[in-house]
């Protein structure tokens, strides 16, 4: 089965929304209408920003799609800080990270809550794109293979294989992220197969042929191509260069298969 790549950017905690606005426009007019048969591209701006990013995705009817970075396990109510699936639903939001590395590290979330997140996210009709990845103690002690199998378990368990199969995951290993210390690809590629085959097992062997399976850690214009070029790798979760718009535009033109832009 072919999967069509995609390549999503994580602005994490950075640009207000003028700032979004301008980077919106720089990579959607970067990139002419033929890129988009080829490759999905989404950004993922951080909550104050997405509503003007809306207005311009829907107003400039833009092939750049939004989403969000993170999501509530609850529907409404009294949780004071949180943004709902419904609201980012209405704000026109097709993707929402869930288990992001930074989440788990420094808001205390784990496989659990992050079900429970991707649970809130397929009940609104967003697609979850859910992450794990291991650190550098895991790695170097050579467990790194386990360590994400079991997280991408614990993460969708008793999810349905239908529900599975609207999810998205990424592989971030957390010694990647914002280092410049990208995974080989052949490193990728073993944890991204793996991750596959314990969807098989959790879904079923369809559902694992046709889920997209995103590498992110350094990811750039220079080092997307091989990375995407794995058997296992159908695309990118960017960070720092998803901030440039040149740069964030070239990389979505090679995942499409070139020209460059
Ligand atoms: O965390 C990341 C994307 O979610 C990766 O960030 P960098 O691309 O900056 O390493």
């Amino acid at each position: 089965m072919s999967r069509k790549p995609l390549i999503a950017g994580n602005w994490k905690m950075n640009l207000n929304h003028l700032e979004a606005i301008a980077l919106v426009q720089k990579i959607a007019f970067s990139l002419p209408a033929k890129y988009f048969e080829k490759v999905d591209v989404t950004v993922l701006p951080p909550f104050t920003d997405i509503r003007s990013v809306q207005t311009l995705v829907e107003g400039d009817k833009l092939l750049v799609t939004h989403g969000a970075q993170d999501i509530s396990k609850f529907d409404s109510g009294a949780y004071t800080g949180e943004i709902s699936g419904s609201m980012l639903a209405k704000l026109g939001c097709r993707f929402v990270t869930v288990g992001h590395s930074e989440r788990r590290a420094m808001h205390g979330e784990d496989d659990a809550s992050v079900l429970e997140k991707a649970k809130a996210a397929l009940r609104h009709g967003l697609t979850p794109i859910v992450c794990v990845g291991e650190g550098i103690d895991v790695r170097q002690a050579g467990k790194h293979v386990e360590y994400n199998t079991e997280s991408l378990r614990g993460s969708l368990a008793g999810l349905s294989a239908d529900e599975v199969s609207k999810v998205v995951i990424a592989y971030e290993p957390v010694w990647a992220i914002g280092t410049g210390q990208v995974a080989t690809p052949p490193d990728a590629q073993e944890v991204c197969a793996a991750l596959r085959a314990e969807v098989a097992s959790l879904a079923s062997a369809e559902v694992a042929a046709g889920i997209r399976i995103l590498y992110g850690g350094s990811v750039n214009a220079k080092n997307v191509g091989d990375l995407i070029a794995q058997t296992d790798i159908d695309g990118a979760l960017v960070g720092g260069a998803s901030l440039k718009g040149d740069e964030f535009a070239t990389l979505a033109a090679i995942a499409a298969g070139g020209p460059f832009v």
